[in-house]
């Protein structure tokens, strides 16, 4: 587990508040998560910028393509140096494989992580996508997939992190979004406290607008971080 497993969701458009969002919470997270919102605006040189506050990068872009574009993206967002970088799971093995070596060859490898099912969506949704299996099998079934091509890890719900851990064991990264303060609601659908998802095994927290989203999230962030602290005496 890293010292401190909240990685901040950095989700809004602009450089100078993404970087002074970023300063607040820096003292109290272990680090930034830059998602599409950001990096569709501000693109490579915004992650530049975001890396120069000296915390670890997640650069959750959630590739799904064919196998070679897929590779190519793998490879171009690899080179920018940052810890951890996302594909779809549901994008195949030979798009997951190909991930995989794209990455092996660049000089300092970002770890890949395997998105396996939004923490959005619930049972009703998966089954209008036409996946009848109840999310926490869907999880496993592609984290099974990401994990036989090579991936280091998952990016998983709180409440599937129980079934991982038991099908993958203790080795494989589980990176955790879908942190919520008991009774808040939004777009997010399968939750849990931050407590709690560290107990049942994560690696990593992805927390946004718990933190983002408060009047102070510098006080937000620290209060987490104290929670964890805490739990993990
Ligand atoms: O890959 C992710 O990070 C991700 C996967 C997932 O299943 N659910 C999910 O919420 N995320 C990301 O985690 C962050 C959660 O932000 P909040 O809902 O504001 O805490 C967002 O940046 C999402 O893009």
């Amino acid at each position: 587990m890293l010292k401190n497993p909240i990685f901040c969701a950095v989700d809004r458009p602009d450089l100078e508040g993404a970087l002074s969002l970023a300063r607040t919470v820096a003292p109290h997270v272990g680090g930034i998560k830059l998602g599409l919102e950001f990096f569709t605006a501000q693109g490579p040189r915004g992650v530049e910028a975001m890396q120069s506050l000296g915390l670890p990068i997640f650069l959750d872009l959630k590739f799904h393509d064919i196998p070679n574009t897929a590779a190519g993206a793998v490879r171009e967002a690899a080179r920018l140096g940052v810890a951890m970088l996302t594909l779809h799971a549901a994008g195949g093995r030979a798009m997951l494989e190909a991930a995989v070596e794209a990455a092996g060859a660049v000089r300092a490898r970002p770890q890949l992580l395997a998105v396996t099912v939004l923490t959005s969506l619930d049972a009703h949704d998966l089954a209008a996508t036409g996946i009848a299996a109840p999310p926490a099998e869907q999880a496993v079934r592609l984290g099974r997939l990401a994990l036989a091509a090579g991936l280091d890890g998952l990016v998983c719900s709180p409440q599937e992190i129980e079934p991982l851990r038991a099908a993958f064991g203790g080795a494989p990264k589980l990176v955790v979004p879908g942190i919520r303060p008991a009774g808040a609601g939004d777009d997010q659908k399968r939750t849990l406290g931050p407590a709690r998802a560290l107990a049942l095994g994560a690696d990593a927290l992805v927390i946004g607008r718990p933190i983002t989203g408060a009047s102070s999230p510098a006080e937000a962030a620290a209060a987490i971080a104290r929670e964890l602290a805490a739990e993990a005496s």
